[in-house]
């Protein structure tokens, strides 16, 4: 157990400061250490689409100066008096919830992703009243409970984008009853979330359709992701052929998209995920879903056990996500790319190489 330093720790984080979600360095203080506070040196964050959506307000509830960054790897610097499952020198990880009442049946049901009372990880209020700030800072202060171990045999760059992508699609997978090898399934939107999910669907034994905007991921997605066939949206001859021919679709197009055309490729009884957060309405007309007892659902992360076991599940498959190392000082343009599908397929910030106390304004 470390010591605990009671004064309030100055940091540097970069923020955003408006919807025009340019972020710049922002100086601000750390809450004072609790009992069950894990303090950690962050060493790399991934850029999530979330963090886009947030930064320029896309679902009209930003506050500012905001810290984005949820998928948080970090050295332990500092632990509380009375926590119990971290030492310092430990690497853990951190996402995109930090605080939960622990009392409602999400939180008892160790689902508390669910609770109505949780905390995010930024843009949100902590229990003290201060603003809670992401990843993309020198450190961070948070609670045992939502901090997870980064195990043995996966490198902190690696294990960033399974903090929030991997465990997405891992979730929805093991909940709807989805890791039988075997089952045809769909990855529609080949970013971060998508990527992830074409690795861990075949790590599970599925085939693998990958259903992109364009043809330019096909040769990636074939050769480098393993996917076993590639349909482009838009082209109908291709969409036709492949009606009624998968169990599940998860859908990760961060944006308002017909559903009608997704709902034909299911199967009967196949279900259609919705990952994407767009704040605009979607449709679909009612026979889509009768005919064939189809379901159309949603998936919100997943709970800090399946955080740990989808890191596990890593290790154990071998499974790496692709990304794109990059310093702080690229995180605008790196946005900016992300913005207009220009990575492949997760930018992940090395924070702690990019000595942002120094950059301190
Ligand atoms: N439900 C949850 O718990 C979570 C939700 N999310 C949300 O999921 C969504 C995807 O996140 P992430 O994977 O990080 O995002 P990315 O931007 O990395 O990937 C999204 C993919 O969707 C496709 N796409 C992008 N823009 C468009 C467009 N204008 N029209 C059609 N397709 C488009 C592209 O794939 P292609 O080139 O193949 O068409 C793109 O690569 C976001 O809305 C994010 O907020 C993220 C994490 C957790
Ligand atoms: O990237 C993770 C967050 C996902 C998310 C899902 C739903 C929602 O309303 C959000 O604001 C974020
Ligand atoms: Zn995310
Ligand atoms: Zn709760």
């Amino acid at each position: 157990m470390g010591s605990v330093d009671a004064s309030e720790k100055t940091i540097t984080g970069w923020a955003a400061r408006d919807a025009t979600g340019h972020l710049s360095p922002y100086t601000y203080n750390l809450r004072r250490t609790g009992a069950e506070d894990v303090v950690l040196k962050v060493l790399y964050c991934g850029i999530c689409h979330t963090d886009l959506h947030q930064t320029k307000n896309h679902l009209g509830a930003s506050k500012y100066p905001m810290v984005p960054g949820h998928e948080v790897v970090g050295e332990v610097v500092e632990v509380g008096p009375e926590v119990s499952k971290y030492s310092v020198g430990d690497v853990v990880g951190v996402g995109v919830i930090v605080g939960c009442c622990r009392d409602c049946r999400p939180c008892k049901a160790n689902v508390e992703q669910y609770c109505n009372k949780k905390i995010w990880s930024y843009n949100d209020v902590y229990t003290d009243g201060k603003p809670t700030q992401g990843g993309f800072a020198s450190a961070m202060v948070v609670d045992q409970k939502f901090v997870v171990k980064i195990p043995a045999g996966l490198a902190p760059e690696q294990a960033a984008p399974l903090l929030c992508a991997g465990v997405t699609v891992y979730s929805p997978l093991k909940h709807f009853g989805l890791m039988t090898p075997g089952l045809r399934g769909g990855i529609l939107g080949l970013g971060g979330v998508g990527h992830m999910g074409v690795k861990v669907a075949k790590s599970m034994g599925h085939h693998v359709t990958v259903i992109s905007s364009s043809n330019k991921k096909r040769a990636e997605a074939m050769d480098d992701l393993g996917a076993d066939a590639y349909l482009v949206s838009s082209d109908e001859a291709q969409m036709a052929a492949a009606m009624d021919s998968l169990d599940y679709i998860i859908d990760t197009v961060p944006v308002k998209h017909p559903l009608e055309p997704y709902l034909a490729l299911l199967k009967m009884d196949g279900k259609l995920v919705l990952m994407g957060v767009i704040a605009e309405p979607l449709s679909f007309v009612s026979p889509m879903v009768m005919l064939g007892r189809k379901t159309i659902t949603g998936s919100f992360i997943g709970s800090i056990e399946e955080t740990e076991e989808v890191l596990r599940f890593c290790v154990e498959k071998g499974l790496t996500s692709q990304i794109e190392v990059v310093k702080m000082d690229y995180l605008n343009q790196a946005l900016e790319r992300l913005e207009r599908n220009d990575v492949r397929y997760r930018f992940v910030v090395d924070v702690a190489g990019s000595n942002i106390d120094d950059t301190a304004a």
